[in-house]
């Protein structure tokens, strides 16, 4: 298991900075959300953490008992399935037999699919697959990048479920990004907001899981929803 650690990270785009001065160590297993304003820099953040960007400034480490380097997977708001495959030739790709890529596919709930091509299926059920694909590596760290922004209210309450229950099975580290702080309150066990490039709020969620939409879990939406508006 690894601890993610960012120390003084900056990145610039050209003249734009877009992260500036970032510090943060994420525990391994935990789940994270990072919230903010659209253009704030949260896709940036995950990407650098997925090493998909190469930081300006400062020093980003993971450090385990191992010694060893983490597969870090990351899911997007597309499902990025390759059209001409079936599913489970799709799963496949992520995983290292398979028996591994059925057993993922079963986990998502969606074994019956498993000779489809992708266009046969929904949207929600692409992102099902989409997530299959990611576990199918056994990953030490996942990243979601607004992975559920395009799907209906129901399906999406029905992937947040899905992922929670995964997370707690396979123990891997989440981060996820999201503009929907419902979502991340729901979700993680950490909130961090970020606006123009800094953190501006690093909260802690004490709910115990599943969690129900009560007093202080509204306590807590409003918290971060007054620092993204107000900050
Ligand atoms: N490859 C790039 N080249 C130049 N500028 C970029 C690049 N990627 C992002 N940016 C800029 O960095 C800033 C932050 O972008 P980022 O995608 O991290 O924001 P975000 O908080 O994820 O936004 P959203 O919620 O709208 O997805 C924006 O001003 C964006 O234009």
């Amino acid at each position: 298991m690894f601890n993610i650690e960012l120390k003084d990270v900056s990145k610039s785009y050209g003249d734009n900075e877009v992260l500036h001065d970032i510090n943060l160590s994420i525990e391994p297993g935990s789940f994270t959300a990072i919230v903010g304003r659209s253009g704030c820099g949260k896709s940036t953040l995950l990407r650098v953490i997925a090493q998909l960007e190469e930081i300006s400034k400062g020093t980003l480490s993971f450090s385990s008992n191992s010694g060893s380097k983490p597969k870090i997977r990351i899911m997007f708001q597309d499902d990025r399935l390759i059209p001409w495959k079936s599913i489970i030739k799709n799963i496949e790709l992520g995983a290292i037999n398979n028996e591994v890529a059925e057993q993922s596919l079963q986990k998502v709930g969606l074994i019956d699919k498993k000779t489809d091509w992708p266009d046969q299926l929904s949207g929600g059920q692409k992102q099902r697959i989409a997530l299959a694909r990611a576990l199918a590596s056994n990953p030490d760290i996942l990243l979601f990048d607004e992975p559920l922004g395009a799907l209906d209210a129901l399906t999406r309450i029905e992937m947040q479920n899905l992922i929670e229950g995964l997370w707690q099975q396979q123990e891997f580290t989440s981060l996820l990004v999201t503009h929907d702080v419902t979502e991340a309150v729901r979700l993680a066990d950490r909130v961090i907001v970020i606006d123009k490039g800094t953190i501006q709020l690093d909260e802690k969620i004490d709910l115990p899981r599943p969690r129900e939409r009560d007093e202080k879990f509204t306590y807590y939406e409003q918290k971060i929803l007054n620092q993204i508006l107000g900050g």
